[in-house]
C-alpha cells in the first residue's frame, strides 16, 4: 500500500541545535501511531515541519505521494493535514453545536458565508459529530463552560468536522484525570476504525499509550531509535536508555 505519509531525512537545525536529525518516517492510510520521547528530542518540531509552521533544513515530507514539505501551512491544511495543540482550540463564546458547524462549513469546497450560517450543514452530519464526541446533552452549552476533558473532546470532533485525512494530536491528555484519558485513548481508536483517518499523536502517559495499542515510533536527539508495539520498544536497550529506562 501507498504510504499516505512519508518523512524522507528531515534534518531542521536552529542555528547550532539540530532539532531533526535525518528523521524517517511512514504512515499508512488509516494508521494510528503514537511518538515518545524525551524532553527536547523534537517531537514538536515535526509536528511543526509536517504543518508548514518550519520549513526543514532538508530532507522531504510527501502526503499522498505529493512534496509538501516546502509548502505553508494554509496549502498543507487544505491537503487534508489538520493538528491539534495541547491547549484546546476551541471558541469559548460559542456554543459546542456552533464549535462543531463551523469547521464544518469551513470544509466545504467554498464556505460562503451562507454556508458559515448554517443553511449548508448537514444536521444528520452534525448529530453524528456531537454523539461521536458523547456532546449531544451539551449542544447548546457555551464551550467556555465544558470541564477540561470535555473541552479536548471538543477539539477533537472540530478536527474530525474539518474531514482532513491526516489528525496530529499533541498530548491530547494533558491535565486530565485517569478516566478522562480512557475516554480519550478510545475517542481515537474510533477516529481511526470507524472514520479511516490516519492519526499521529504525541503522548508522554505511558497507561495512554497503552490504551491506544497500537505502533510505537520513539524519538531521541532529533530521530528514530526505535519503532514497534508497546513490548518491542519497552524491550529496547536504546529506549530503555533514553526514554523509558529514565520514566520507570
Ligand atoms: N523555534 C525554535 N528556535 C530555536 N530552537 C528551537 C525552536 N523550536 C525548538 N527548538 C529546539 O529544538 C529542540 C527540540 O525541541 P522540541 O520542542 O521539538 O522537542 P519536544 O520533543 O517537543 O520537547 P517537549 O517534550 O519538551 O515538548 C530543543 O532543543 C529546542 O530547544
Amino acid at each position: 500500500m501507498t504510504a499516505l505519509l512519508e518523512v524522507d531525512d528531515i534534518t531542521k537545525r536552529f542555528g547550532g541545535i539540530v532539532a531533526l536529525d535525518a528523521l524517517n518516517l511512514s504512515l499508512q492510510p488509516g494508521e494510528l501511531r503514537c511518538i515518545l520521547g524525551p524532553n527536547g528530542c523534537g517531537k514538536t518540531t515535526l509536528f511543526n515541519v509536517l504543518t508548514g509552521a518550519f520549513k526543514p533544513t532538508s530532507g522531504t515530507v510527501r502526503f499522498r505521494g505529493e512534496a509538501i514539505s516546502g509548502k505553508g501551512p494554509i496549502a498543507i491544511s487544505r491537503r487534508g493535514v489538520s493538528r491539534k495543540f495541547q491547549v484546546p482550540g476551541i471558541f469559548p463564546e460559542l456554543t459546542v453545536l456552533q464549535n462543531v458547524a463551523l469547521p464544518m462549513a469551513a470544509a466545504s469546497r467554498k464556505p460562503t458565508l451562507r454556508s458559515l450560517i448554517w443553511h449548508k450543514i448537514d444536521p444528520a452530519r452534525l448529530a453524528e459529530l456531537l454523539d461521536f464526541a458523547g456532546l449531544t446533552d451539551k449542544a447548546d452549552v457555551l464551550a467556555s463552560d465544558l470541564a477540561h476533558g470535555e473541552k479536548q473532546r471538543l477539539e477533537i470532533v472540530m478536527l474530525l468536522a474539518v474531514d482532513a485525512d491526516l489528525l496530529l494530536l499533541d498530548e491530547p491528555t494533558a491535565g486530565m484525570s485517569k478516566g478522562e484519558t480512557a475516554t480519550i485513548a478510545a475517542l481515537i481508536r474510533r477516529l481511526t476504525s470507524e472514520f479511516g483517518k490516519t492519526v499521529l499523536v504525541i503522548e508522554h502517559d505511558m497507561q495512554f499509550v497503552l490504551d491506544l495499542d497500537c505502533r510505537i515510533t520513539v524519538m531521541a536527539r532529533g530521530t528514530v531509535i526505535a519503532e514497534g508495539t508497546y513490548d518491542e520498544v519497552r524491550n529496547n536497550p536504546q529506549v530503555i536508555e533514553c526514554y523509558l529506562g529514565q520514566a520507570s
